[in-house]
């Protein structure tokens, strides 16, 4: 909770959550407690897996974006069965109803399950119910994004997407579009240009972080030779004038995610953050909580509080920001016309109790 005057504004808001990894929602519990029931042997050379608690101690101290992976890739491999995945999805589900988000489209990693030996349809099957129940019981709608690991050859991505089960997956809608995650810095996204042509080609929706760690180029080939229609993180678009115009005037969404950029020392602190550059050139974004249970378990709605205790935002600042984040979104229309409707309404009240 945020001191601000606006945090009941902040709380109600409907929002949109367009950069969550499911496998980043595992908390150091859910994590000790699916590895004892499905005997999985932690590290034991690293003192970090002694218990929950020392591991949330260790999450406090990443140096950087690999630090954070070693320890991620590290935390799925207690994930094995379809119960396991609900389990993961079904525990971000409820802090994001808790949090107001009303419509979230979610990552995953399919060829770091499937490589371990976990079926593609195991994984999703999981989802899949974490899903179903999110949307009846919570009222939240949400979308699948399959993500390809650029720390493995392209070649890779590229099978993994022509696997049958994968593209049964996109031919039934169960997951809408790719993404591109894992370390950024030596493998420029032109890499995968191979994967991309051909999910253009299936018309599913495209992303891809850049611009995370790596230089703004990232940003700037992943919208050329991906052609992607989004951007996870992107904050070093900054550091290019030309750059930042172009991805305001073409309505990129920049799906950024302030605690995370702390915790993975990409800033010292979410003040020096591009929030208000961003706002004055009319640059679209979102904010999201990336990998929650990793960064100190803030999810969207801390991650809306850090931003306005660091920006003292206005009231129609906020409801624009979200207003850009359903336009944003790859739901359908009618749902939109539902958040749009949602988000006038928190804002009439508001205007109508605090006057701005
Ligand atoms: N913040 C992040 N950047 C790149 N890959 C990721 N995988 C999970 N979280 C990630
Ligand atoms: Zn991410």
């Amino acid at each position: 909770m945020c001191k601000s005057h606006l945090h009941p504004l902040l709380q109600r808001l409907p929002k949109c959550e367009h950069h969550l990894h499911l496998e980043g929602a595992l908390t150091p519990q859910v994590l000790f407690s699916l590895a004892a029931k499905n005997h999985i042997e932690l590290p034991k050379d690293d003192s970090a897996f002694a218990s929950p608690e020392s591991l949330v101690d260790r999450y406090r101290e990443f140096k950087s974006l690999d630090d954070f992976l070693h320890y991620y890739y590290i935390g799925m491999s207690v994930l094995l069965d379809a119960g396991d995945f609900e389990t993961l999805a079904w525990d971000y589900f409820t802090h994001a109803a808790a949090d107001g988000v009303a419509h979230c489209e979610v990552f995953f990693d399919p060829q770091a399950h499937m490589e371990r030996g976990v079926s593609y349809d195991v994984v999703l099957s999981g989802f899949q119910k974490a899903r179903k129940r999110a949307e009846s019981e919570l009222g939240i709608t949400s979308e699948l994004i399959a993500c390809f690991l650029r720390h493995l050859p392209p070649a890779h991505a590229t099978a993994t997407f022509e696997h049958e089960a994968v593209q049964a997956s996109f031919a039934a809608g169960h997951v809408i579009g790719v993404g591109l995650d894992s370390s950024e810095k030596p493998f420029p996204p032109e890499l995968f240009q191979d994967v991309y042509q051909k999910a253009g080609a299936l018309g599913l929706k495209m992303t891809a972080h850049a611009g995370e760690e790596g230089p703004a180029a990232y940003i700037k080939t992943a919208l050329d030779t991906l052609r992607v229609q989004r951007i996870d993180h992107g904050v070093r678009a900054i550091e290019d004038e030309a750059l930042l115009q172009r991805i305001a005037a073409e309505k990129i969404l920049l799906s950024i995610c302030p605690i995370s950029n702390v915790f993975l020392k990409g800033v010292a602190s979410v003040a020096d953050l591009p929030i208000r550059q961003f706002l004055d050139a009319g640059v679209r974004f979102s904010i999201n909580s990336d990998d929650p249970a990793y960064f100190g378990n803030n999810f969207i709605l801390a991650n809306y509080c850090a931003v306005q205790e660091a920006f003292a935002l206005s009231a129609a600042e906020w409801v624009a920001i979200c207003e850009g984040s359903i336009d944003g979104s790859w739901c359908g229309q009618e749902r939109k016309e539902e958040l749009r409707a949602r988000l006038r309404s928190v804002s009439e009240e508001w205007v109508g109790r605090c006057g701005t």
